[in-house]
Formats: structure tokens, C-alpha cells, sequence
């Protein structure tokens, strides 16, 4: 907290901003670019769990990884790879992306946009006013003459299991900041982060058994699980799909965890983490102060406005609106958000139509993602199926990546697959997915298509350079035109 801040301002902002990740920051810095006074509120570490406990150290760490095996597809390089990865240097890599969890630098940041920086936990106390309360617990009153943004993030929710407690489980937190590699790590869940950390922690020497109730990645399209569990396989981990754990016992703290699943058998690991899912930080953030369910993810419109407060100030992004639980798209939000909060302070007209400046269409049709496996899986818009349940007529296209020479060139025996999926009535994608080596710097590519609702007409003149993975698109193309 500073107080000689909150002296000089008496507490009243135009804007108070809750959280200060990657949502918070950004939400802060375009409403200071409109001019706007500024107070982030942050509890733990500026940069928020993406910057410390999410996306950068599990692809810090992952990286590596995916280095080595990348060499290892490419006859001359392979030979040359012949040790273990150094996992000590590797850690090393994570602490520096970290910057050993201190936010200084951040914090720094902050202050260099013109925002004020309070520390403590925020609590909404009634319209436009946030209580903060710092470690120490002192209390400091904020007001906010605009808005009060809540950009306070997700935690990892536990299945209430019989034995969870005394199983001690990692969640995304141990799973980015250990520096010691468990022998046998059991991970339960098949989503995101449960195939990302079984990429990362089998690389790094565990052997990993992987268990999910569904399939893996069940909001993509089924071939990306199907090619994450392959890849999984082949590294050397045990991937179980359709189990369920049932019960967990470590009788010595100091001794191994033993997993009860629901086919009859046990599982003993060193460790076990839990990758179930998140739940919103909005359980203590006084939400009942303003009509509010505590606890609840928050129904915002196209502006990120939380539907259901009066007098339009309460806006939520990031995580805790649940649209996208992504940095990139929160942040996307963040942007439109500040710009929207400027001009509603300023009294100018909104432009919150779809695509333009204060609307976060993107949202509904074009979010991308990226998961950093080995193959990696890439989507944005719809799956087949999704367009299928929206009532769209479509032609799905489906290519093995291989048919690019590029990918060839890329990875010798090339694994992969791409699937576009077409609207027949205006002939534009509301979907393409991929899934191979190196694919998460072509996704964006697909991104413009989808965002900008290219007419495919028009997109067989955007060429791709031969011979590269990008090439499919002229292969995607010609097999769309092909009866
Ligand atoms: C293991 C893992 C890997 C991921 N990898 C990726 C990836 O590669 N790419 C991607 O796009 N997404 C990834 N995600 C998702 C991404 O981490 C989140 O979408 C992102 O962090 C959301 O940003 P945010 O600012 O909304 O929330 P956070 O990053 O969670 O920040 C919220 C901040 O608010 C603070 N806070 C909470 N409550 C209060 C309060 N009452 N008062 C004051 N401060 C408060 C918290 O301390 C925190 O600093 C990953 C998630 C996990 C778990
Ligand atoms: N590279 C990236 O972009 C990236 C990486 C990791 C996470 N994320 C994002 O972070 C968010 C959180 O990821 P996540 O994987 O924790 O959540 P998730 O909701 O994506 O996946 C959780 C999985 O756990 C399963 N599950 C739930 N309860 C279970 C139980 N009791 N037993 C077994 N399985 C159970 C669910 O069916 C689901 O498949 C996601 O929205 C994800 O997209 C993004």
C-alpha cells in the first residue's frame, strides 16, 4: 500500500482496478492512455498467476523440452542430441522468466503508466467504492468516479474426494515452481493444463501417468486429444482415459500417494496433481455489496459491463467473466474494456456494434488457442461439431499436415493434421484446427482468416512461401474446391 499515494488522492479515481495480472494491467494502461486517473489493487504478485504460475514458467519450462524432441525429428541433428535434458539449467531458464516470483519490475511498470499501485486484498464495499485491506490489516478506502474493473483471476478447484487433503496434491502452482522432479507423478484431468504438464514433467525425467474421465482435450476437435495422447505415448507416459480417481491415501507425508480409480485398480505415485478445472476469485471480493453472487463467475456484455448493476460502472474481464480463460483474450477484453471505460468518461458515442472499437466480438467467434504439447494443438472458432449445434451448413475439410513439404522439411516423418471447417453459405471459415510440430506460429494465420471473415475467394491470393508447414492452406483450399 502507499500511502502517501492514496493521500494525494484522497482515495478517489476515476478508475479502481482489481487484480493486477496480465487483464489488470492492460485494462490500467488504456484507461491512463484515455486520460483517466488510476488505482490497481493487487494482493499477491503484479503479473498474477500467468506471469508466475501459468503461462510463462509452464512454457518456459516446456520449452526445452519440445526443443530436444523437434531435434530429434531431424536426421543429423538427432545424432547430435544424445545427453539428458539439464533440468537444473532448465529450472534455471523458468526462475529467469520468473524473475525468481519477485514483481518489482512489474510494480515498476505499473508506475511508469501513471496508475497507482495499492497492496492488499480489494473488496467491493457498495457502488464504486473498494475497501483494501493490507497484510498488516490496516484498511484503506478507494472511490471510483468511472468504474471499477475486477480482473481478479481464477484458482484451481479440487474434486471433493475422499483422501484429497491428505494426498497433498500439486495444482498449476507446484506443477510451474517445483525445481525437483518426482520419480512417478500421477496428473489427473485432460484439459489444458493436465496435457501440458504431462509434456512438461514426463520431459523433465517423471514417469507420468496421465488419467481423464473423457478425452483429452474435449473442447477441441477429437483428433488433437487423439495426437496429444500418441505424442504423450511415445515419450513414454502412461495415458488412462475414461478413469476416475475415487480416493487418495498417503498414511506417511514423507511417503509415496496411492490412487484409488474407478475400474478397480490403484495407482502409487511420488505425487499427484490435480488439473480439474478453476473457479473464480470472486468468492471475497464483496460482491453482495452490490446484488451479486458471491463466488460466481460474472455475466458481462459486449463491452465487459457486468450485466445487473446498475448505473454501468462494475465491468469484469480475464478469467473471472469465464468467456475465454485465456491471457491472450483477456487481455483482447482488457483493451476494449479501457478504451470503452475512456470513452463512456469522456461521453463520446460507444462503438460496441459488432467488431468495432468497444465490442469484444472475438469473443464469440474467433478465440485461438495454443496448447504447447508435443505435437502442439492449435484452434480458433468453431469446431465441426460446434458449427454443426449453431445451425450452420458447412463443408469440414480435413488434411494430414505432411501434405505440406514444408512439414516434411520441418520434422522427418512429420505427424499432423489440419481441419478447416467452412460456412457453405457466405464460403468463409468459422473454424480451423491444427495439430503437429511447430504449428502454434501458424495458427495466427488462420486467426486473421477467421476474425476477418475472408472470403475463401480471396484467400487463395494470400500464397504461402514453399516449402513451409503454411503451405497447407493451398492444400486445404484446392481439397474445399475438389467435389
Ligand atoms: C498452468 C497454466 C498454464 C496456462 N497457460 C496459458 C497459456 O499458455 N496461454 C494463455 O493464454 N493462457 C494460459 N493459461 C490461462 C491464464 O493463466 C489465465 O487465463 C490468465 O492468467 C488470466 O489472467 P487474469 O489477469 O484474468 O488473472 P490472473 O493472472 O489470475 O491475475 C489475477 C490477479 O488478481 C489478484 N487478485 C485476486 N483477487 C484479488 C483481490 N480480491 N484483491 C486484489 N488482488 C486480487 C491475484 O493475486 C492475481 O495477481 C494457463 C493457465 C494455467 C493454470
Ligand atoms: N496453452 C494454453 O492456452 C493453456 C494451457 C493451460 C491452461 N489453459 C487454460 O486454463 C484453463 C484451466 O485449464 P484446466 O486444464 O485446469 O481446466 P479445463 O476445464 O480445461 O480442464 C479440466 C479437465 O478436468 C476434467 N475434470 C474435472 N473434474 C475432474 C475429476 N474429478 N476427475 C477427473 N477429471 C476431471 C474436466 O472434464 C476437464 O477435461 C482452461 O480454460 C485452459 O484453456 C490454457
Amino acid at each position: 500500500m502507499n500511502e502517501s499515494l492514496e493521500s494525494r488522492s484522497n482515495g478517489a479515481y476515476d478508475v479502481v482496478v482489481l487484480g493486477a495480472g496480465p487483464v489488470g494491467q492492460n485494462v490500467a494502461d488504456h484507461a491512463r492512455a484515455a486520460g483517466l486517473t488510476v488505482a490497481v489493487v493487487e494482493r499477491e504478485l503484479v503479473g498474477g498467476e500467468c506471469s508466475y504460475w501459468a503461462c510463462v514458467p509452464s512454457k518456459a519450462l516446456l520449452r526445452p523440452v519440445v526443443a530436444v524432441a523437434d531435434a530429434q525429428r531431424v536426421d543429423g541433428a538427432r545424432q547430435a542430441v544424445t545427453g539428458r535434458l539439464d533440468t537444473a539449467q532448465v529450472f534455471a531458464r523458468r526462475d529467469r522468466y520468473v524473475t525468481d516470483w519477485d514483481d518489482t519490475g512489474q510494480a515498476e511498470w505499473v508506475k511508469s503508466i501513471g496508475a497507482d499501485l495499492f497492496r492488499g486484498h480489494g473488496r467491493i464495499d457498495g457502488p464504486r467504492r473498494v475497501i483494501v485491506t493490507r497484510d498488516d490489516g490496516a484498511r484503506h478506502t478507494l472511490t471510483a468516479r468511472h468504474a471499477v474493473a475486477i480482473a481478479t483471476g481464477s484458482r484451481p478447484v479440487l474434486p471433493d474426494i475422499p483422501g484429497i487433503n491428505e494426498a497433498r496434491p500439486w495444482t498449476n502452482r507446484h506443477g510451474t515452481d517445483s525445481s525437483t522432479v518426482p520419480a512417478r507423478l500421477a496428473i489427473v484431468g485432460g484439459g489444458g493444463v493436465g496435457v501440458e504438464m504431462a509434456t512438461l514433467w514426463q520431459g523433465l525425467g517423471s514417469q507420468v501417468t496421465l488419467l481423464a474421465r473423457r478425452s483429452l482435450l474435449p473442447r477441441m476437435e477429437p483428433f488433437a486429444g487423439e495426437f496429444i495422447a500418441r505424442g504423450l505415448t511415445q515419450a513414454g507416459a502412461d495415458v488412462r482415459i475414461g478413469v476416475r480417481v475415487t480416493a487418495l491415501r498417503r498414511p506417511d507425508p514423507a511417503g509415496p500417494v496411492t490412487l484409488t480409480l474407478d475400474d478397480g485398480g490403484e495407482l502409487e505415485a511420488d505425487d499427484v496433481m490435480f488439473a480439474t478445472g478453476r473457479a473464480p476469485h470472486t468468492d471475497d471480493l464483496g460482491l453482495d455489496t452490490v446484488g451479486l453472487t458471491p463466488g460466481s463467475w460474472l455475466d458481462v456484455d459486449t463491452t465487459c459491463l457486468v450485466r445487473g448493476v446498475e448505473g454501468d460502472w462494475l465491468y469484469a474481464l480475464g478469467d473471472v467473466n469465464h468467456r475465454a480463460l485465456l491471457t491472450h483474450q483477456g487481455k483482447y477484453q482488457a483493451r476494449t474494456a479501457g478504451d470503452a471505460i475512456g470513452a463512456r468518461a469522456a461521453g463520446l458515442p460507444l462503438d460496441d456494434a459488432p467488431w468495432g472499437d468497444h465490442a469484444t466480438t472475438a469473443d464469440q467467434h474467433a478465440v485461438p488457442q495454443v496448447f504447447f504439447t508435443d505435437p502442439e494443438a492449435g484452434a480458433v472458432g468453431l469446431s465441426a461439431e460446434e458449427a454443426a449445434r449453431a445451425g450452420r451448413r458447412t463443408k469440414v475439410v480435413d488434411l494430414d499436415l505432411s501434405a505440406a513439404q514444408g512439414a516434411n522439411l520441418y520434422a522427418d516423418g512429420y505427424q499432423g493434421h489440419a481441419r478447416m471447417v467452412v460456412d457453405l453459405d457466405r464460403e468463409i471459415l468459422l473454424g480451423v484446427t491444427f495439430v503437429g510440430y511447430g504449428i502454434s506460429e501458424l495458427l495466427h494465420s488462420a486467426t486473421i482468416a477467421v476474425a476477418g471473415e475472408v472470403p475463401l475467394k480471396r484467400l487463395r491470393h494470400a500464397v504461402a512461401c514453399f516449402p513451409t508447414v503454411s503451405e497447407i492452406w493451398l492444400f486445404l483450399l484446392a481439397a474445399y474446391h475438389r467435389k
